[in-house]
């Protein structure tokens, strides 16, 4: 099987997570690729599904070890990043790695794998949707938020580095026009 891979990215509360699960509901040939990060687990996440959970100094040992396909220092000063051995379970599971991350990161693994690779960005119709969306989702603190929406702000900006830009303002219509982006790319119906 061709080692393909789709990138969803988009600023923080776009709405990505809530459509890569409607997608990998769906579509079995897809798998969510498990990011590693050095955040505090929230409430119902879990080591293994959500993320790997690591500690500082695991991350470190990581990026010393050339292990990840990519990483960044994404919010509040927590490392979060792409395992290559994520990548290759999945793989080797015949199945096309899922990555939903966020801008930057898809920047560098757009650039590390441009041609097995699909990208997209999930754009908010606003950023006061996307503030209402994070006050609502609960997981921010007012700092956190401020320091999300201020980072949308300038990772809107980046939109057009991607093949493709969805916007998400109705939930439903936005999972139909990914899904049908997804089959086209992977010719599947
Ligand atoms: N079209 C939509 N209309 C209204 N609410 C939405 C829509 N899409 C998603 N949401 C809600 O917005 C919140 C943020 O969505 P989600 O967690 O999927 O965003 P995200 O882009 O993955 O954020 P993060 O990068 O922080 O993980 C969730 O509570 C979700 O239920
Ligand atoms: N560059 C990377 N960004 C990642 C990765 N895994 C997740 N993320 C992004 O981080 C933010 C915050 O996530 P949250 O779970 O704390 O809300 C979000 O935009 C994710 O998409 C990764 O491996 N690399």
């Amino acid at each position: 099987m061709e080692k393909k891979i789709i990138i969803i990215t988009a600023p923080s509360g776009a709405g990505k997570t809530t459509i890569v699960k409607k997608l990998l509901a769906t579509m079995p040939v897809l798998a969510f690729s498990i990011s590693a990060s050095t955040r505090v687990p929230r409430a119902n996440e879990v080591h293994g599904k959500d993320y790997y959970f690591m500690s500082a100094d695991e991350f470190h040992a990581q990026i010393d070890q050339d292990a990840f396909a990519e990483y960044e220092m994404v919010y509040a000063g927590k490392y979060y990043g792409t395992l290559k051995s994520e990548l290759a379970r999945i793989w080797d599971n015949e199945q096309i790695p899922m990555v939903d991350i966020d801008v930057k990161g898809a920047l560098s693994i757009k650039e590390k794998y441009h041609d097995k690779a699909l990208t997209i960005f999930i754009q908010p119709p606003s950023l006061d949707a996307l503030r209402d969306r994070l006050s609502e989702r609960g997981t921010e603190t007012q700092a956190s938020l401020d320091e999300r929406l201020a980072k949308a702000r300038y990772e809107l900006s980046f939109a057009h580095e991607f093949d493709k830009i969805v916007v998400n303002d109705q939930l439903e219509k936005a999972y139909e026009e990914v899904k049908k982006l997804v089959s086209d790319f992977l010719k599947i119906s």
